[in-house]
């Protein structure tokens, strides 16, 4: 892969590029697999950071992202709006239109959004929206305009993805179990792995999920979550053991409502960056049969993005 690039803007301080020459993962996926989250970042020079952004990223164009599906042995991709592009959806747009149909797309819109412009989203192969809730990421956006969003992508087909961390799940509970559509939870609702999986906070995601048979949840982004790694570098086969325990639980438990994603290119890491075959290499701990991995990494995404190529 090449390496990654910075345009006309200056990255945030202390900002990690994506790893280049991730290695070739152990395990392979199964045939068809999705990778149902991740982004491209501009290039800025073609596709301009959105004023409104908490953080100015490296760049990461959709040849990368293309190159990285192909490398780890994925067939599509679903790539979410970043936030560092607000509400403008261009080089999403772009990336979906390049990729001959092997990629879908989740963006970001506004209430005032016209129907012509959901419309021409839709066609482009987009096939949701994002609703952020965490408070570094993004401005708060208030929910009644959010619940009419909701209503009008509802009538396309379209789910809600939401982005949120695991103290804030009471507070906006109500407004989540109100959603009319498909709710995608981005990262497991962020919990926190130093507290225990089976207390009283991760009880009341796998509840939210028990109850609600319209949410799912990616499992992704055990390099986000984890606290005591080990990291996902230098061959480590066992990485971010911490996580495990907490992933596992979801897809045993709703093996037909889990996504798997890289989130490459991994914006806001502070730490470290992973290398991204390793980060496939985690997916066996957390799925570890192969039903539970083709229902993982294709069934469920092609149910959710390509319904109408899904068996
Ligand atoms: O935790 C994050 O910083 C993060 C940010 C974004 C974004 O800026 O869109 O997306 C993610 O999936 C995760």
């Amino acid at each position: 892969m090449s390496k990654p690039t910075t345009g006309p803007f200056e990255k945030t301080a202390g900002w990690l590029d994506w790893y280049t020459g991730p290695s070739k993962p152990k395990f392979q996926v199964p045939a068809g697999s999705v990778d149902a989250h991740c982004h491209v970042f501009g290039p800025g020079a073609e596709f301009p950071y959105a004023p409104e952004r908490k953080y100015t990223p490296c760049d990461a164009s959709k040849a990368q992202l293309f190159a990285l599906r192909d490398h780890l042995g994925f067939a599509r991709n679903v790539i979410v709006q970043a936030t560092c592009h607000g509400a403008d959806n261009r080089a999403l747009v772009d990336a979906l239109q390049s990729s001959n149909g092997k990629a879908r797309g989740v963006a970001t819109v506004k209430r005032s959004v016209t129907d012509d412009e959901l419309q021409a989203l839709h066609a482009a192969g987009v096939r949701g929206v994002r609703f952020n809730f965490v408070k570094r990421l993004v401005d708060f956006t208030p929910k009644d305009e959010l619940m009419e969003i909701a209503g009008r992508i509802a009538k396309l087909g379209w789910h809600v993805v939401i982005y949120f961390e695991a103290v804030d799940l009471p507070e906006l509970w109500d407004f989540f179990t109100a959603l009319p559509t498909t709710v995608v939870v981005d990262h497991m609702g962020r919990p926190d792995v130093t507290k225990p999986v089976d207390g009283p906070e991760f009880a009341l995601f796998e509840k939210f999920m028990r109850e609600h048979s319209n949410v799912w949840s990616k499992v992704s982004c055990p390099e986000r979550l984890s606290v005591a790694g080990p990291k996902a570098l230098d061959g480590e086969q066992n990485a971010y053991t911490d996580v495990v325990p907490f992933a596992r639980r979801i897809v045993e438990q709703f093996p037909d409502r889990v996504l798997w994603g890289t989130d490459w290119p991994h914006p806001n890491l502070k730490d470290h960056m992973p290398d991204d075959g390793l980060l496939v290499d985690f997916i066996p701990h957390i799925a570890p049969t192969a039903e539970l991995q083709q229902k993982l990494l294709v069934d469920n995404p092609m149910r959710l993005y390509w319904p109408e190529e899904a068996k």
